[in-house]
């Protein structure tokens, strides 16, 4: 790459266009299917006054999963919106062989990490679900399906603001389809999954509705490990865990118990969430307006 001048780091240099040599590597913040997550400074300046960036990038470089990677990276290109992470640019190198996704950078980590530390109660739960589904709302008006909506994929900017914040598994559902269908993959998040996802795989708005019950139920347990939803089904399968007996279990209409302490029409709204048939299930935009409904 050839060196960029002074004036040219003064003026017209695309801001989202960030170039490895002043992506400074800090740490770790998650690890996925494919890639990982690393949080690092950016600084052109090279004196540690840069800003704090997450990079998402892949592990290794194979074409099925590449194309899938471009498509990510359009995806969260395209959406703006207060609920959602924001595109900040790439970082490529090798001439687009290789290409990270730079993400704005929020230190307080997703519900998982915050909830446990700083139980605010009611209010700020109901205000965080509500803003869930507001993202989840615009998403899906652009028919893109989330897939991995759980508490570990939404972030806490502050006291009273989160945001989705990973699109690993996103989709497009084109105009008139209903179902999005994929390959199971071992390492899929079955405890968030629709049933009609562990049986046939058939992923839809509605499947992601369902996912937010679940998120809903980790954000009144406030994320307690104990009670996250792969220890109490676990628990409810005993030793025959597999996806066959979860199956079985929500079959016989098995769901996760309602939380301590959480209000009626949560758990009303919960339920609805789970319903077997996905067509009975709610859309975003009527959970909004029961969110805004519950009082305070
Ligand atoms: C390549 C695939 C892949 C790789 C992965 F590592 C993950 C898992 N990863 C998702 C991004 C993650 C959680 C969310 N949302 N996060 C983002 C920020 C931020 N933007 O600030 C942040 N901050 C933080 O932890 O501050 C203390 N965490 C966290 F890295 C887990 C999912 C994947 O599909």
């Amino acid at each position: 790459n050839p060196e960029i001048s002074p004036s040219e780091t003064l003026c017209n240099t695309d801001p989202s266009v960030y170039h490895k040599r002043y992506l400074k590597m800090i740490r770790r913040l998650g690890e996925g299917h494919f890639g990982e997550v690393t949080l690092c400074k950016y600084d052109p300046a090279n004196d540690g006054t840069g800003e704090c960036v997450a990079v998402k990038a892949l592990k290794q470089e194979n074409g099925l999963v590449r194309d899938g990677w471009m498509k990510e990276i359009e995806i969260l290109k395209s959406l703006y919106h207060a609920n959602i992470v924001k595109y900040k640019g790439c970082c490529s190198e090798l001439g687009g062989q290789v290409v990270q996704l730079i993400m704005e950078y929020l230190p307080l980590g997703s519900l998982k990490d915050y909830l446990p530390k700083r139980k605010q109660g009611m209010a700020q739960y109901l205000m965080f679900a509500k803003q869930i589904c507001q993202g989840m709302d615009y998403l899906h008006s652009k028919r893109y399906i989330h897939r991995d909506l759980a508490a570990r994929n939404v972030l806490v900017e502050n006291d009273s603001l989160v945001k989705i914040g990973d699109f690993g598994l996103t989709k497009y559902i084109p105009e008139g389809d209903i179902y999005y269908r994929v390959r199971e993959d071992s390492l899929s998040p079955v405890y968030w999954y629709a049933i009609e996802c562990l049986k046939e795989s058939k992923f839809s708005f509605s499947s992601d509705i369902w996912s937010f019950g679940i998120t809903l139920y980790e954000i009144f347990t406030h994320c307690d490990w104990h009670q996250s939803p792969p220890s109490k089904f676990d628990k409810m399968m005993g030793d025959q865990r597999s996806v066959m007996e979860l199956i079985k279990l929500l079959e016989n209409k098995v769901r996760l118990p309602c939380p301590k302490d959480c209000p009626h029409e949560v758990k009303i709204l919960m339920e609805q969430c789970w319903a077997a048939d996905p067509a009975q299930r709610p859309s975003f935009s009527f959970l909004i307006e029961k969110f805004e409904a519950i009082r305070q």
